[in-house]
């Protein structure tokens, strides 16, 4: 099998198991995979759930469509992630429900804006950025995701959702579900008396795994 026919391969699987895990609904959420010709991406209006890998959309660097279906609408995001971390082998946004209600809340850290409550999402994806809102597929949107990708391999959209890195597709959806599960613990304690890791601890996390 060629690199491109597994990357086909693996999109349709891997979206199909997070559709199923209830990770997003309908036609939300778009995937990209890093291959050879450029990007493998999800075409506009997909659900990741049922996709076709022969109509999925290939993309050169420059996000010229090579075959296949109309990309995301997203790509411009996936491609800041990509220009802003070397190492990203894949990226995925969704519309997953603890992640995307806490993109709209009031009065988020920007640049932290989960607490340290495990070690597991900063062992994962450091700490996470907050984007203020623009529409979906806006040049804006892809802006601001631009400028905080460098610093953040996990973002939120204020009032639309998540999107992740990883150096490959399995990476990108673990990352994700962490994320997911710690905005889910971050709400459920919201009010509760927490005690949180401490700051030197989430220090030595960053610097053993970050
Ligand atoms: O929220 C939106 O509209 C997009 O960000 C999205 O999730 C799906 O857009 P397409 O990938 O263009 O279907
Ligand atoms: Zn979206």
């Amino acid at each position: 099998m060629t690199p491109l026919a597994l990357a086909r391969e693996q999109m349709v699987t891997l979206g199909k198991s997070m559709f199923d895990r209830g990770l997003t609904p309908g036609a939300s959420a778009n995937i990209s995979i890093k291959v050879e010709e450029g990007f493998l991406m999800t075409p506009t209006g997909s659900c990741i759930g049922f996709l076709d890998a022969e109509t999925l959309s290939l993309l050169d660097e420059n996000g010229n469509l090579i075959s296949g279906d109309k990309p995301s609408k997203e790509f411009i995001l996936h491609k800041a992630m990509y220009d802003q971390r070397p190492d990203a082998g894949a990226v995925i946004h969704l519309h997953s429900t603890w992640s995307t209600a806490l993109s709209c809340k009031a009065d988020l850290n920007p640049d932290d804006v989960i607490p340290p409550l495990t070690p597991y999402l900063i062992m994962r994806l450091g700490r996470i950025g907050l984007v203020p809102y623009f529409p979906p597929g806006a040049a804006e949107l892809g802006a601001a995701v631009r400028e905080k990708a460098a610093a953040h391999a996990g973002i939120l959209m204020a009032n639309h959702g998540p999107i992740v890195s990883g150096k490959d597709l399995i990476t990108a959806m673990f990352n994700m579900e962490e994320l997911e599960e710690s905005a889910k613990l971050m709400l459920l304690l919201e009010g509760k008396n927490v005690n949180p890791l401490a700051e030197s601890d989430r220090q030595e996390l960053l610097a053993r795994f970050g």
